[in-house]
């Protein structure tokens, strides 16, 4: 079980999160969504502890920290080092953590998201889309217990960003993490993942997605996807 408990989060002048409760089961996905300056991102930053908080973060009953637990968060630039290649990139997070790296666990997540030919270049020389998949696969090198993805596939165009999905989403069933997803886009929000969290002015509100006993794969069909994405539209239009 991941829990916050009466989370308050806020800078110097104005506090963005207030008295947030909620409990998701382990090995869940939790779209998090929220107008612009609603404060997803301040929460994901408050969640890796790059920001101070009051409240409680728990996973399993344990406190949520860099020391008790391990966390892994793609930021929305990525935050790949250009003098490292891509190698090197995908194996830091795990060497800074001193875990030892299981060279078949990352040729599997190489072969799986498709960044076995570019191992040796640098992140200057690949397209958006493998540096996001370079940002996923260190996350997953990780092995982490709780994935923290901020607009991860927001700035791919939409053919690359669907395909980039689908390969986050095959990692995901290799090695099933609970994981918090900011975004903007509503769809992404239905396709991915099992539940949402809505920040709103007022009060959040988290609910389940309609579409969460539907398998990945059939949430891409027209008849399923749509229906719920009106509904969706229908309640943020309400809360926001
Ligand atoms: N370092 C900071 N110092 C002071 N205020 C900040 C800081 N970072 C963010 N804020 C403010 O906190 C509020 C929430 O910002 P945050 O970036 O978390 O929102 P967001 O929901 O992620 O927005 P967006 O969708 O535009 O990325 C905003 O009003 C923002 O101006």
């Amino acid at each position: 079980m991941f829990e916050l408990e009466h989370l308050t989060i806020g800078y110097a002048k104005r506090q963005v999160i207030t008295d947030l409760s909620l409990k998701i089961p382990e090995q869940t996905i939790l779209a998090i969504l929220g107008p612009s300056g609603s404060g997803k991102t301040t929460l994901l930053n408050a969640i890796a502890d790059l920001l101070p908080h009051s409240g409680g973060i728990s996973l399993n009953g344990k406190p949520v920290t860099p020391k008790q637990a391990t966390l892994a968060l793609v930021p929305q630039d990525y935050g790949l080092l250009p003098w490292k290649r891509v190698r090197q990139n995908i194996e830091l997070g795990a060497k800074l953590k001193g875990q030892k790296l299981d060279t078949r666990k990352v040729q599997q997540l190489c072969a799986t998201l498709e960044l076995t030919d570019v191992l040796t270049r640098y992140p200057s020389q690949l397209s958006g889309g493998q540096k996001q998949r370079v940002a996923l696969a260190r996350a997953f090198a990780l092995t982490p217990d709780l994935l923290l993805l901020d607009e991860a596939f927001s700035a791919l165009d939409m053919v690359i960003k669907r395909r980039a999905q689908q390969l986050f989403l095959a990692q995901w069933q290799q090695s099933p993490v609970t994981t918090l997803m900011v975004t903007h886009d509503l769809k992404e929000a239905l396709q991915l993942s099992d539940q949402i969290l809505i920040l709103t002015k007022d009060q959040p509100r988290l609910i389940e997605n309609p579409l969460q006993e539907v398998s990945f794969t059939n949430r891409d069909r027209p008849e399923i996807l749509a229906p719920a994405l009106t509904k969706l539209e229908g309640l943020v239009a309400t809360l926001w």
